[in-house]
């Protein structure tokens, strides 16, 4: 693996999967194999989680970590070709990436989408212009439409609860911000790629207008009714996201869609997922972050492993 930035730079998934959970129980196996190489860790946003599990991923795997705090430690980057540099950007990323790629052996980048037009987030621009210039692997901490390491800890915890082809909805919340559609998009992309597997039963929930873009759910179910789509559903992930219709929108919806402990009634009492972070009772009541079937600490501790899966297959390509 040279680049990971969506399920298909995955070649293996099942054996990917493997890979991350024996990391769980046995982190130390590789500890020798990144001795001497360094990955820088890019930020333009912030993170906690993708931060620190990354670090951890690859200081498991003996590596050196560097990481750049852009947004705030960084010059302001200018991504167009062609313009006069004479306004606010001091750096093109032209030579920002290329030079980043001289120190590093691997780079991760972070970089949110802008939610003003849909084409440019869509097209990835920033994300592929970053890999074309720094000439080394890259991994997406999360880019403008994808979160593929988040969907890979997010499946990591699917399939470690060793449940025979489980229900999986993930589930729309409000939100008081318009967010990206990163992480739904990402998530049902890994969980449509799962179902072709035979490995789980994918349905999505959404009120009108917040339609994922159809590349990433082909096979999936979707509904606009919530309570019928949890009904037996063994795994609900909650997440906001803006509308990519009326792109970047917060659009009016008339129930309410945040989950709370008596919605799980009529499902195989299911385990609750989400990213983090998570705004409390306003995209998922503190009655279920709080309860027995919130597992969003399990989540993001596998975080770490599939990091390490993912790191341990580039270490093995250079
Ligand atoms: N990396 C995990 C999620 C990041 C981002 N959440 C946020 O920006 C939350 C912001 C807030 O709640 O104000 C998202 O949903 O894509
Ligand atoms: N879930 C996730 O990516 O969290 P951070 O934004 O804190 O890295």
């Amino acid at each position: 693996m040279k680049i990971f930035s969506s399920v298909n730079d995955v070649k293996d998934l099942k054996k990917l999967l493997k890979e991350a959970i024996d990391f769980k129980s046995n982190p130390y196996t590789h500890s020798e194999l990144g001795k001497y190489k360094t990955i820088g860790l890019v930020f333009l946003n912030p993170s906690l989680r993708t931060r620190i599990s990354t670090q951890r991923a690859a200081i498991n795997l003996g590596m050196d970590v560097i990481v750049m705090n852009m947004d705030k430690d960084g010059w302001a980057l200018e991504t167009r070709d062609g313009v006069v540099m004479n306004g606010t950007t001091v750096e093109h990323i032209r030579e920002a990436a290329a030079v980043m790629g001289t120190y590093c052996d691997i780079l991760g980048l972070r970089s949110f989408p802008k939610l003003k037009d849909k084409e440019e987030d869509y097209s990835e621009e920033f994300f592929n212009k970053f890999v074309e210039y720094a000439k080394i692997p890259v991994v997406s901490l999360e880019s403008a439409t994808r979160h593929p390491l988040q969907s890979l800890a997010d499946l990591v915890t699917i399939t470690e609860s060793n449940l025979v082809k489980p229900k999986v909805v993930l589930s729309w919340a409000p939100h008081v911000k318009p967010l990206p559609q990163a992480v739904p998009n990402s998530f049902s992309e890994w969980m449509c790629a799962a179902q072709e597997l035979g490995m789980v039963d994918f349905t999505i929930a959404c009120p009108p207008g917040y339609e994922l873009c159809n590349d990433f759910t082909n096979g999936a179910t979707i509904v606009h009714d919530r309570d019928e789509a949890i009904k037996n559903a063994d795994f609900i992930y909650v997440k906001n996201w803006s509308s990519f219709e009326k792109y970047g929108e917060i659009l009016p919806v008339e129930k309410d869609w945040m989950l709370k402990t008596k919605d799980l009634e009529n499902t195989n009492n299911a385990k609750v997922m989400h990213c983090l972070p998570v705004r409390r009772d306003l995209e998922l009541s503190s009655e279920i972050l709080d309860g027995p079937n919130s597992i969003v600490i399990q989540q993001a501790g596998n975080r770490l492993f599939s990091a390490q899966a993912v790191l341990k297959n580039i270490l093995e390509n250079i």
